[in-house]
Formats: structure tokens, C-alpha cells, sequence
């Protein structure tokens, strides 16, 4: 390509940057006049309610939808997706806890939901988060609640048991492991590998065949599991990406894992009720007494009424030794009418039915 060509390609580009930015900055200006709509609509009393999850999937799947490349769907939703947390930043700050520290694989679960304009708030534990959102001090929290390879993430689920929470998203995240060493780390004498047990957990096979001998260290998070290894040099750790980054640890081995699919889903824990978009997920907790074919009598409306359950747990209750609650989670939203005779069905055969929340499904 000659000099010449490239410099009329570059003003292509710049011109074309010129309108992308004056419609970026249109986009904006609209998304503050939302704000002002949605003020004066308020009746006397009410809180505003700026961010509309059932609307921003809407917008990502026309994006996607109308998307003819050559960026791909997701690459170009992902850019809608940081305009429009400018956009509700301009409207209103969002403020969003997660299970930190800094570097954890749900912090990049918050930004892939929300975006990277919000204001970000790393907790130590699960537990955290759900008391953070339950007392106001922020207006969502992320954490993670099942992953393919493992399983579910038990703290999520005993917490949604203490907590009154409304489920209002989900996102699924690819996770990829890879052993992290320092600069100072000597790699022939590793005796010590830190992870999250979760992570240990799905490294297994891998850690087997090649670190048979070496101690196997669980600790908080993968985040906090890279930030020790930066001060000693016969130790690694298990983390991704971001965490790699943010202590500035070189990859030994990558993508690790044991399943090449493994993913983990995380939920967006707030106060807010989401509208039907006609593509979502509804996410209850049953309890059943203790009584033969309990499990059956709970499952029946579903089958009779073709509702596509995507999850079933169970879980010790918290009121005896021996009972159990199910956290069951279906395609639809409980506002609509054939999910609401299911729930009505359910409720008279259970002993308790809390609908957790109804949302839309992942989009990116
Ligand atoms: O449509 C709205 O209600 C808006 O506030 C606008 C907008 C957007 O930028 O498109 C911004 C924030 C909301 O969460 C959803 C959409």
C-alpha cells in the first residue's frame, strides 16, 4: 500500500470518527432528556428509576440483529454496551458491589452487565455484597453463582436465604485459568500454588499431571491469590486475565482448565423489578414438606405446562436438620399468565415460594 493510500484511508477514518462522535454525543444529549422524562413523570414520593436492564437488552439485541460486519455481534454489542453506560451515567451513577478484590472474574462479570461507567466497589465476601445492596449503599451487587464445571456457588444461594434480594440480570463469563508466576518467582522450584478452591477445583486434572507434589492453597479469590505470589518467589497462582494484569504476573501456563467450555454464570442482586422483554428467566425458591414424591408434586406444572426449567438446586434449609429448599430457575416472567397459574399451583402444594426475580437472558 502506497503512502498515499493510506493517508486518504486516514481521512476517511477521521471523517467518519467526526460523525460517529457527534452522533455519540446526540445519543447522549436523548439519554439526558430520558432523565428529565422520567423525573417529570414521577408521582409524588417515588424514586426515579433511571437504569432499565429490560431496555438495554432490547437495544443489544437490535444491535446484534441489525449487525451486518464486519465487526462481529458480539464485538459491536460490546461497544453499544460501554455507550450505553455513558449514557445512564450521564442520567444517574451507577453504584455496583462485587465480589472483589480488584481483579476477580465477577468484577469482569460487572463490566461485561454494566459497563465500564459505574462505580465499582470490590467486597470481600458474597455475604457483603447482598448486605451492601440491602443497605442502600449501592444500587446493585454481582456475584457468582454456578459454574459448568463445578457447580453452584453455595454462598450465593444460603445468602439469597437471608436476604431479601430481586434478581434483575444474569451474565455467563468464559473463564480461562492460567498459572501465574513474578518476576522474581524461581519456576523450577514452585512449592506452593494459590487459588479460589473453586479454581483449584477446575484445574484439577491439569495440576495432577503437571504440579503432582507441589501444596494446593485455597484462599479468598484468585485476585487476592495473585497479589501473594508477587512477594514470594517459590509460590504461583491460579487466575485470569485481569488479575494477571493488575499485579503484573507473567503467564507460566495458560488456559489451564480442565473443560475448555468452562464458563460461570453471575447474577446482578438489587431492589429493582424487571418488565418482561419476552426473553427472560424467572429464578424461585420452594420449599416442600418433607413427604414422599414432594420433589415430583413440584415438578409436575412445569412439565403439564411446557415451561423449559434451565437449573434445579438444592440446598439445606435453614428451620431443620434435613429439609431442603430448591432453587429452581425457568424460561419465562412470573408476570406472565402461564407462568402465573404454574406459581399459583406451586404455592398451594409448598410450604414457602419467594420468586427471586424475573430478567432478561444474558445478551452478551
Ligand atoms: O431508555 C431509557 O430508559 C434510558 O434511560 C436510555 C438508556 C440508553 O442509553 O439507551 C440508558 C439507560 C437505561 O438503562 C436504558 C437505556
Amino acid at each position: 500500500m502506497s503512502e498515499q493510500e493510506l493517508k486518504a484511508l486516514r481521512v476517511r477514518i477521521d471523517a467518519l470518527d467526526e460523525k460517529v462522535l457527534e452522533l455519540i454525543s446526540e445519543r447522549a444529549r436523548c439519554a439526558q432528556e430520558v432523565a428529565r422524562v422520567k423525573m417529570a413523570s414521577l408521582a409524588e414520593g417515588e424514586v426515579p428509576v433511571f437504569y432499565r436492564p429490560e431496555r438495554e437488552a432490547q437495544v443489544l439485541k437490535r444491535v446484534m440483529e441489525r449487525n451486518q460486519g464486519p465487526l462481529g455481534n458480539e464485538e459491536m454489542a460490546r461497544l453499544f454496551r460501554e455507550i450505553m453506560s455513558s449514557c445512564l451515567a450521564l442520567e444517574q451513577p451507577l453504584k455496583v458491589a462485587y465480589l472483589g478484590p480488584e481483579g476477580t472474574f465477577t468484577q469482569a462479570a460487572a463490566m461485561k452487565h454494566f459497563g465500564h461507567a459505574v462505580i465499582s466497589k470490590p467486597m470481600a465476601a458474597i455475604d457483603e455484597v447482598f448486605r451492601e445492596v440491602a443497605a442502600g449503599a449501592v444500587n446493585f451487587g454481582v456475584v457468582p453463582v454456578e459454574n459448568s464445571t463445578e457447580g453452584a456457588v453455595n454462598h450465593t444461594l444460603d445468602s439469597f436465604l437471608e436476604h431479601d434480594m430481586v434478581i434483575c440480570g444474569e451474565v455467563e463469563l468464559r473463564i480461562h485459568h492460567h498459572l501465574l508466576v513474578g518476576e522474581n518467582t524461581k519456576t523450577d522450584s514452585i512449592s506452593r500454588i494459590y487459588s479460589h478452591a473453586q479454581s483449584l477445583a477446575q484445574c484439577r486434572k491439569w495440576l495432577d499431571a503437571h504440579y503432582p507434589n507441589v501444596e494446593r492453597v485455597a484462599v479468598s479469590s484468585n485476585a487476592e491469590a495473585a497479589k501473594r505470589v508477587k512477594g514470594e518467589w517459590n509460590s504461583a497462582a491460579i487466575a485470569g486475565d485481569m488479575a494477571a494484569g493488575l499485579y503484573g504476573l507473567t503467564r507460566l501456563a495458560e488456559k489451564i482448565e480442565d473443560r475448555p467450555d468452562n464458563s460461570t454464570r453471575f447474577l446482578m442482586i438489587g431492589n429493582q423489578e424487571v418488565p418482561p422483554t419476552g426473553d427472560d428467566k424467572t429464578s424461585i425458591i420452594v420449599s416442600m414438606s418433607n413427604k414422599p414424591g414432594a420433589l415430583h408434586e413440584l415438578l409436575v406444572p412445569f412439565h403439564d405446562n411446557g415451561i423449559d426449567l434451565t437449573r434445579i438446586e438444592t440446598r439445606p434449609s435453614r428451620s431443620g436438620k434435613w429439609t431442603y429448599v430448591f432453587f429452581i430457575d425457568f424460561v419465562g416472567h412470573h408476570r406472565d399468565p402461564l407462568i402465573k397459574g404454574v406459581l399459583e399451583k406451586i404455592s398451594q402444594e409448598a410450604v414457602a415460594l419467594k420468586v427471586l426475580g424475573s430478567y432478561p437472558k444474558a445478551v452478551l
